[in-house]
């Protein structure tokens, strides 16, 4: 232990505790305080022991020296008992679970104000096991550990002190065998740390091909790939039983040699001790009080692996909520900003994806007025729904400035900002709650009415009020029984009850039959009046009205303007216009 390696691992155990507990610092380390005084008791009540061996041993037996001496093995052992009872846990009233749950929170809020490009780079799976498994292991580990670790190094400490004053020759042989451990421990602890961070990736990426692997169950059947996916799944599964199979033959090991080692000490002192007695330098009270001390110090050395073990598992767990609470949220500048209109501006705005080569958007100038419609046509992958993406700061832009009735979005809180637009995409997440929660989640604290009277706006009370509840019919009895047009049109409900100035179609129409597409128009119609309306459209004859038409093509905006001089300006958009135009024709006369 005083080795200087095994120090430093020792002190940055404590300092990780430190962080896991966060606020709750003050009981961990009052908890380490306790578990030291604990295992101190525990020392001295061992070395009682000898007195007591010392009081019967005696001819004639000192039976009231003998009481006495129980008695102090006694007190030492309550105060050992009951400093642990205060130690426990950080403390006997439950702090874990609460350190446990403030951990959580804390990455519930990062995940809430990290940029969204970012979230976007993790893995679904790989969340999951941050928020859920490591954040138990860290803390539950913190809990186990501590009091273990502390066991391990006290205790022994304090019968080998004592020991010198009962035979020193003893001490000796308990201190030179003791040691011999520390190279085992070194090497657990080299290779420890990289099977137990190869063993925590091996798992988040299990956990992330099992929601994958679920969530995309329907496309895979359809397409007959679920072999080829389940290979994967298969694959990983058996990647993490081979790295299990392997950590456990190292430490079962290990742990083989430990108890081996202690047993020889054992063996060794008893050796040694019958020749001493032998030959009078040393009391039969003496021996049978240090074999009997010695292995009861047996079953913490024998942890004593499994507890670098526990170490490692909690700092790789810990590393993992670490990286993710290390992500930067999107900074608010200051002064916080005052707009004077719905009018949204990019100013030389360029913007790339993260590892990508290609910029998304090059020197995007634009201002879309208030209270008018634009659309934005282009390709696919022209950079359309990214534009849409940054003026909510999906991301910030590596150059250029994007602006909302004259004031940059860097200085509006998220809160603030997302406040001012209404999104309705093509695909729509319906939460596993009822109906009437699903549209209300857009106004919290909405009456039941005031979702009524959205849901009519959006022509979707008629469909609503026939499903077996009504309103209150949960999302996930019904299945996927809402047809596109039945969900596009809840999701219009959304945005007519949160009634935003700025509302961003994501062609919602494209996908729907030309029933369903009437409908949905209609709500439409209902939801845009008054509003900045931002329409992303790839069927040109949906936003031929628009009073504004922004051409896009390889992340610039190459032409803008009205349908009709578009048309006659014989350019991009009269191109995309006359293919559509050509392809309706086919489909009449096929
Ligand atoms: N999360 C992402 N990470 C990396 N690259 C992305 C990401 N999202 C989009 N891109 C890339 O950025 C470019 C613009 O994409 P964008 O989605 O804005 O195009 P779009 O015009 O909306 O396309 P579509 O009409 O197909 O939806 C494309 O090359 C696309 O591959």
């Amino acid at each position: 232990m005083s080795d200087a390696a095994a120090y430093a691992t020792f002190k940055q155990t404590y300092e990780t505790g430190k962080e896991i507990a966060g606020k709750y610092q003050h009981l961990y380390t009052r908890s380490l305080l306790f578990y030291s005084f604990s295992f101190i008791n525990q020392g001295l009540a061992y070395l009682s022991i000898y007195l007591i061996f010392v009081a019967l041993f005696s001819t004639p037996v000192e039976t009231s020296a003998a009481l006495i001496w129980l008695a102090l093995f006694a007190v030492f052992t309550c105060l050992s008992g009951i400093s642990r009872w205060f130690a426990h846990d950080f403390d006997y009233t439950g702090t874990l679970p609460r350190v446990m749950h403030g951990l959580r929170m804390t990455l519930g809020d990062k995940l809430r104000t990290m940029p969204l490009e970012r979230l976007g780079r993790y893995k679904t799976g790989e969340l999951n096991a941050s928020l859920s498994s490591n954040v138990d292991e860290s803390v539950t580990m913190l809990g186990m550990i501590s009091g273990m670790f502390l066991d391990v190094v006290i205790t022994p400490l304090v019968v080998v002190t004592g020991l010198f004053f009962i035979d020193w020759r003893m001490a000796v042989i308990v201190m030179v065998m003791m040691p011999l451990a520390i190279p085992l421990y070194k090497r657990k602890r080299q290779s420890g740390m990289a099977e137990k961070s190869d063993m925590g990736r091996a798992n988040a990426a299990l956990e992330s091909n099992i929601i994958e692997y679920i969530q995309g169950l329907a496309v895979l059947r359809a397409t007959n790939q679920t072999g080829a996916n389940a290979k994967r799944l298969y694959e990983g599964i058996i990647h993490v039983r081979d790295l299990q199979k392997s950590t456990i033959v190292k430490t079962t090991t290990l742990m083989l040699v430990l108890d081996a080692l202690i047993l020889v000490t054992l063996i060794v002192i008893g050796f040694l001790g019958s020749l001493w007695v032998g030959d009078a330098t040393m009391s039969v009270a003496a021996v049978a009080a240090v074999l009997v001390m010695v292995s009861r110090l047996m079953e913490p050395m024998s942890i004593f692996l499994a507890i670098t073990a526990v170490m490692d598992i909690m700092a790789a767990s810990f590393k993992r909520v670490k990286e993710v609470l290390a992500v930067a949220p999107l900074d608010v500048e200051e002064p916080q900003a005052e707009i004077s209109s719905y009018d949204v501006e990019f100013r030389s705005v360029d913007f790339r994806y993260h590892g990508q080569e290609d910029m998304a958007l090059k020197g995007v100038s634009v201002r879309i007025p208030g209270q008018s419609m634009t659309a934005f046509v282009g390709p696919s992958g022209s950079g359309k729904t990214t534009m849409t993406k940054l003026m909510m700061r999906y991301a910030d832009p590596q150059k250029g400035v994007i602006e909302i009735g004259g004031a940059d979005i860097r200085h509006m809180s998220q809160g603030y900002l997302l406040s001012m637009f209404s999104v309705v995409f093509q695909d729509v997440y319906l939460f596993d709650e009822s109906i009437i929660e699903n549209i209300r989640i857009a106004k919290p604290g909405a009456s039941d009415e005031e979702v009524r009277d959205a849901a009519r706006a959006a022509h979707c009370h008629e469909f609503i009020e026939r499903l077996p509840d009504g309103y209150d019919t949960g999302v996930g009895d019904i299945g996927g029984s809402l047809s596109g047009g039945e969900r596009q049109r809840i999701s219009i409900a959304r945005a007519i009850l949160k009634d935003a100035p700025i509302v961003i179609l994501d062609e919602p129409t494209a996908a729907l039959d030309t029933e369903s597409e009437v409908a949905v128009q209609n709500a439409i119609d209902k939801l845009v009046e008054d509003k900045t309306v931002i329409v992303i459209a790839h069927r040109l004859s949906t936003i031929s009205g628009a009073d504004n038409i922004l051409v896009i093509d390889k992340g610039e905006i190459v032409e803008s303007g009205k349908h009709d001089e578009l048309i006659a300006k014989g350019g991009k958009y009269f191109n995309l216009w006359s293919a559509q135009q050509r392809v309706k024709e086919w489909h009449i006369s096929a």
